[in-house]
């Protein structure tokens, strides 16, 4: 097996996939022992009653099994399915967490969201659906092929001839299917961010009277998606005509070979029968089996995505982070230059101001701070150890980060300020405390439970920066890093959250102020102005 994720997943729930396998081959079998005792019914209705009534018996209660096997088959199908699934997703989730620094650097979540809805789906129907497909499809073939051949020898050297044409034709179309899996793949990861960014704007064209554009934003998205699934669907709709047209020639081709061999007698007239029911078993089998092959093939695209990459040697940042420094940093986005050779050192414990106009690129040192993007020349120490070789995930253990967009996730404020670490009452009232949030919270931490939605919605601006210091408090770091928000805080909450940062003892804080005006600034260690990134 190439694909390295599916055969893990299977390896982990080889029982479930062991056992839907064994039903399916045995489904497989009694449609062949059905079509092949249509011989016996035809050529025992000459030997008498008794006979044929016997040849009767024996098919219905074959047809009872028949039908036993099929739901069984399917019930063992369903529980494989649904294991392999919880293991997809948990892979996806780990894919997620390896790519966090590039999805969080693009800000494409769409990207991911797709991933678990349009990926996992696809993957449930072409791979591990599939297999069951194309073990069932083989063992069709197999054992349809083995009565013919207990028929009549003839018969089925006939049929390998046809068997060899229509395995060949299909071939030749499959590179066609996986160009057209790709694109359709790359089709939904848009679609999915399209609606995800129109869906977080829908107040922005409402209120802004533009709903037209939402309209048609939404409308073009759908269009170019349903434009690529047409098209996925018109290539494999091709490629199964191709294969269709092969086989339904081959079933007429054989049951006209069988009625000549049974008129010289070289077969009984009930061959033809069983014949005409095992050729559709044997084309349709070959049928199934080379789409499930093209299928298969396809669905490499998408597995591979998920596939664990290896991992690179790093090392831990296990002490302290005393301090950040930037050397020679040069960094542009295409030919706009925003770090020209710029250098600096942040110590723990000092508190640093930058500011700076609009779009100087102050966001995007803290993002080289943090590994999240990568500069052009020069390099960024950590402890005196360089950021590339450091293991990120160790490295902020020790630092905390407030971007400019805070987000507050579906909650109480309690989970949003410890994201799930256990932090005691005690640490948490002290938080409180040091964050201004007592009044809302309210006493005895009661308010702490309070449950928030849609990123925060009903609270203001300031206290959703307060949650996020106190998040960023609570986690016992070195530095904290703090893009402001540019959202209007009143000058009260500003000077708060200002001093509140201030007053943090043995914490190196990297602030991004949007207000140079503030008098605040001046208790600042030291004040950037990004005027001398290049
Ligand atoms: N991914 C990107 N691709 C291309 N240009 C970018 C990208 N991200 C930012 N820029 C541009 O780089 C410049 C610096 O952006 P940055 O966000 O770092 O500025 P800033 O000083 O933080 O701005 P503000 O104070 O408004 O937040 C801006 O002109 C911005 O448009």
């Amino acid at each position: 097996m190439s694909n390295i994720l599916l055969y893990n997943i299977i390896k982990k729930n080889w029982k479930d996939t062991l056992i839907a396998i064994i039903f399916k081959i045995l489904f497989a079998i009694s449609i062949t022992i059905m079509s092949y005792s249509l011989t016996f019914l035809f050529d025992s209705y000459k030997l008498g009653q008794n006979r044929f009534f016997r040849a009767i018996y024996i098919l219905g209660f074959i047809v009872l099994v028949t039908v036993l096997l099929s739901f069984l088959s399917d019930y063992f199908k369903a529980r494989y399915l649904k294991s392999s699934n919880i293991l997809l997703k948990t892979q996806i989730t780990d894919n997620v967490v390896e790519n966090s620094s590039d999805l969080i650097a693009e800000r494409d979540t769409g990207k991911a969201i797709s991933w678990f809805i349009n990926d996992a789906k696809q993957i449930e129907a072409q791979a591990f659906e599939n297999i069951l497909t194309f073990i069932y499809m083989l063992s069709l073939v197999i054992s349809a092929f083995i009565s013919i051949f207990i028929l009549h020898w003839s018969i089925a050297l006939i049929s390998v001839a046809f068997l060899l044409i229509s395995l060949v034709i299909p071939n030749l179309s499959q590179k066609y299917v996986v160009i057209a899996q790709e694109k359709y793949t790359r089709a939904n990861e848009e679609y999915t961010e399209a609606v995800r960014d129109n869906m977080e704007g829908l107040s922005l064209f409402f209120l802004g009277d533009a709903l037209a554009s939402f309209i048609s934003r939404m409308n073009n998205a759908s269009t170019t998606k349903e434009e690529h699934q047409f098209r996925f669907s018109m290539t494999q709709a091709k490629v199964g005509s191709v294969v269709l047209l092969v086989s339904l020639f081959s079933q007429i081709g054989l049951i006209i070979f069988t009625l000549y061999i049974s008129s010289i007698g070289l077969t009984t007239i009930g061959s033809v029968f069983s014949i005409a029911s095992l050729s559709g078993n044997l084309f349709n089998g070959i049928q199934g089996l080379t789409s499930s092959i093209t299928i298969f093939k396809s669905s490499d695209v998408l597995l591979q995505k998920f596939q664990t990459k290896t991992v690179t040697e790093t090392i831990e940042v296990d002490s302290r982070v005393n301090n950040i420094s930037l050397a020679d940093i040069s960094f542009q986005y295409d030919n706009h230059v925003i770090f020209d050779d710029f250098s600096q050192t942040f110590i723990k414990g000092r508190k640093y101001a930058i500011v700076g106009e609009s779009g100087s690129g102050k966001s995007t040192l803290l993002q080289l701070l943090l590994g999240l993007k990568q500069a052009k020349s020069g390099s960024i120490f950590i402890n005196g150890c360089d950021l590339n070789a450091i293991n990120l995930k160790s490295y902020y253990k020790r630092i905390a980060y407030i971007d400019q967009s805070i987000y507050l996730i579906n909650g109480s404020i309690r989970e949003n300020i410890t994201l799930g670490k256990s932090i005691s009452d005690q640490e948490l009232a002290e938080v409180v405390e040091k964050t201004q949030l007592s009044s809302f919270v309210g006493e005895n931490l009661y308010g702490l439970d309070r449950k928030l939605i849609s990123n925060g919605l009903a609270i203001s601006g300031g206290e959703k920066q307060r949650i996020a210091l106190a998040r960023a408090i609570v986690k016992d770091v070195d530095f904290i890093i703090i893009d402001e928000t540019t959202s209007q805080l009143d000058k009260e909450n500003r000077l708060a959250i200002e001093e509140t940062i201030l007053g943090l003892q043995d914490i190196g804080v990297i602030y991004i102020s949007h207000n140079t005006e503030s008098k605040v600034l001046e208790l600042f260690d030291e004040v950037l102005d990004s005027r001398c990134f290049k």
